[in-house]
């Protein structure tokens, strides 16, 4: 177990990080919110690290016999206002730096959403789809193992995100209720529903990023009849925001997953084009709109551009090309501290993911809450209860920018930090 975050290493997306770890860029962030809140500098010393790192080997025998051992990361960042709380990715750029921003992130998109948990992620280095279904319930169930006392209802409750899944979740749920000897739905979120989990947690990161495009498209006076959208990110959240968009009459005019993107500049029929989990590869192969890079994708001339798929994709090099008139970030930290550098001196509005993609923590929320009160919610109270939550973080995050005249990015880190500040003054944890 290490206890500080290390050197520079790669993110998902390496190739564009610009002399920029992960970590560095959420403490860019942090900085400047704490300025301008002038948090005592102690406390932002404290805010720059993460609790607790879990690195774990995890040997696992494949079905040819052979043993291969994987490395698994769980960031703990701060739990100064309930448990911690975040995802866990299979992806082969995971790194420990990658984990412990994204750790910190959630901290603050919990803070943002005002939910009573703090800051975690975990992830392990592995291609998902080079494994069997058997491989990964044995990894998976490893990693369970690995992380026997840190994770738990009301330490650190994991949750889906890229390469992971529900199923993933029942595995991970299953070998801690065997290590304790009794059936624990609450330490995991994203299950299944029949073992507890909450209808429409699948949906409900896209669901969210969907309702703060809608949100800030309004803000900006663009009807959403005449709103054209391009999404980088075919996946949980990039197809459930662009489908609930075209519902509400956006014209969806690119999407796009790892092959490339497809453009129809007269609009495509999102409901036609097959997600990863429903037909894998399936994007480019549609029938219907030119094919593109990903990176042209990037620099669509749309009303919102819409990035779901991975990290550190709009940088430096690519900021000044950037034509969309609105940037909502669907994915976990896809702009580098140089393109928002770029972005606000081209008074280019950009909602960070913190806000954006908090959909998927806040319905995981009352997943866990069903947990405690043992009563399942039907979708449309998740649903309704979710827009509310999300247009009240808006609203709030809104006030804050025009009373201050700040960016996006740093009015919500302001309401994050505020209260996670406040917590830590009550708490009397600081200094
Ligand atoms: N799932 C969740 O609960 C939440 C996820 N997020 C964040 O949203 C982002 C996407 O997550 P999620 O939708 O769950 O992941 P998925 O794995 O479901 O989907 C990711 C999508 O991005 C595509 N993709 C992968 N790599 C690239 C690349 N280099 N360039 C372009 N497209 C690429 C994938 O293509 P292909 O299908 O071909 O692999 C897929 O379409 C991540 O940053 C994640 O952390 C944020 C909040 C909650
Ligand atoms: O639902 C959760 O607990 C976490 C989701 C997540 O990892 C994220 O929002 O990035």
């Amino acid at each position: 177990m290490t206890t500080t975050p290390p050197e520079t290493t790669e993110s998902t997306n390496s190739e564009s990080n610009e002399d920029h770890s992960p970590v560095e860029m959420a403490v860019d962030q942090l900085e400047r919110a704490a300025e301008l809140l002038d948090v005592d500098q102690g406390m932002f010393e404290r805010l720059k690290h993460p609790t607790t790192v879990y690195r774990v080997s995890l040997p696992v025998e494949r079905d040819d016999g052979q043993t291969e051992v994987f490395t698994g990361y769980r960031a703990q960042h701060d739990d100064v206002r309930g448990p911690y709380k975040g995802g866990i990715r299979y992806a082969p750029g995971v790194t420990e730096d990658e984990c412990i921003a994204l750790s910190m992130w959630m901290t603050w998109k919990c803070a943002v959403m005002d939910l009573p948990f703090g800051g975690a992620k975990g992830g392990i280095v592995v291609d998902p789809d080079e494994l069997t279904e058997k491989e990964r319930e044995r990894l998976t169930r490893r990693f369970a193992e690995s992380l026997q006392g840190a994770i738990g209802p009301t330490k650190d409750i994991p949750a889906p995100d890229m390469g992971t899944d529900e199923q993933t979740m029942a595995w991970l749920m299953d070998a801690c209720s065997m290590q304790e000897g009794e059936t624990i739905p609450g330490v995991v979120t994203g299950k299944p529903t029949a073992i507890g989990g909450c209808p429409g947690r699948e949906e409900a990161p896209g669901r969210g990023v969907a309702i703060i495009a809608r949100e800030a498209a309004a803000y900006y006076d663009m009807p959403m009849d005449e709103l054209s959208v391009a999404v980088q990110g075919y996946g949980s959240v990039g197809a459930n925001a662009a489908r609930l968009l075209d519902s509400w009459g956006a014209n969806i005019v690119a999407v796009s997953d790892v092959n490339g993107a497809i453009y129809d500049p007269s609009g495509l029929q999102t409901m036609d084009i097959p997600t990863y989990d429903e037909q894998p590869g399936a994007v480019t192969a549609y029938d219907g709109g030119e094919i593109m890079p990903n990176a042209e994708l990037l620099e669509l001339d749309v009303d919102v551009l819409i990035p779901a798929a991975v990290g550190n994709v709009l940088t430096r090099e690519n900021a000044a090309d950037v034509s969309a008139s609105l940037i909502v970030e669907g994915a976990n930290g896809p702009t580098t501290t140089g393109a928002a550098e770029i972005f606000d001196q081209r008074n280019l509005p950009v909602i960070p993911d913190i806000l954006a993609n908090a959909g998927g923590v806040t319905v995981s929320y009352f997943e866990w809450l069903q947990h405690i009160n043992r009563r399942s919610w039907p979708l449309e109270r998740v649903r309704e209860t979710l827009e509310d939550e999300m247009v009240d973080a808006w609203e709030q995050v809104a006030r804050e920018r025009d009373e201050r005249e700040l960016t996006w990015r740093d009015a919500t880190y302001v309401v994050a930090l505020s209260r996670v500040a406040e917590a830590k003054d009550l708490r009397g944890l600081w200094p």
